[in-house]
């Protein structure tokens, strides 16, 4: 289930919003310019379909997506406990970092979550199944599907090189750990 958890920086452990509708979540994260939304009318891939099969059953949204965005290129990162870099890849993404492209993500299969670190605010935005998540250009974020991964997510770019982060050299996602159900 989608769901957001809100924080002031100061006080992990202590959430000052919490919210499982999903247009409540969107309503929370649209002034911040981040895009929540379901997309629910797709039937999805089996969760061990290769890339082009998952890009394919998208096409038509991604297109949609890709002309709203001018994002250019698209892939599927699967992750689950067979994956060999599972470690490596949520050490990767665990860090709080920006990108100088929107990051949009598009959730197939499983869960992850998606943290934000704007205006002395912290807001764990859990994501499933289904949903559509836009982070602008330099917010700071970290991301993580558990100790137990299982995710498969589009993943739109704007840039050729794929995936580029700058790491803030903040530990605070060591102080807000995501609320992994
Ligand atoms: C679910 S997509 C993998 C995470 C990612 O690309 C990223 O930048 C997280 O912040
Ligand atoms: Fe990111
Ligand atoms: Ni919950």
């Amino acid at each position: 289930m989608s769901s957001l958890t809100v924080y002031d920086d100061t006080r992990p452990g202590q959430p000052e919003f919490s919210s499982h509708d999903a247009e409540a979540i969107a309503a929370r994260l649209s002034p911040l310019n981040v895009r929540f939304e379901r997309w629910t009318d797709v039937e999805p891939p089996a969760r061990d379909a290769g890339q082009d099969v998952v890009l394919g059953v998208y096409r038509p949204y991604l297109d949609r997506l890709m002309g709203e965005t001018g994002a250019g290129s698209a892939d599927v990162i699967s992750i689950d406990v067979n994956t060999p870099n599972r470690a490596a890849l949520r050490e990767k993404f665990l860090s709080e970092h920006i990108h100088s492209e929107d990051e949009v993500r598009f959730f197939v299969h499983g869960q992850g979550h998606f943290v934000l670190h704007v205006d002395g605010k912290v807001y764990d935005v859990g994501c499933t199944q289904g949903d559509l998540i836009s982070v602008p250009t330099g917010i700071p974020h970290w991301f993580d599907a558990g100790e137990t991964p299982d995710v498969v997510a589009l993943r739109i770019f704007t840039h050729k090189e794929g995936w580029i982060a700058d790491y803030t050299g903040d530990d605070i996602a060591l102080r807000f750990p995501a609320q992994i159900a």
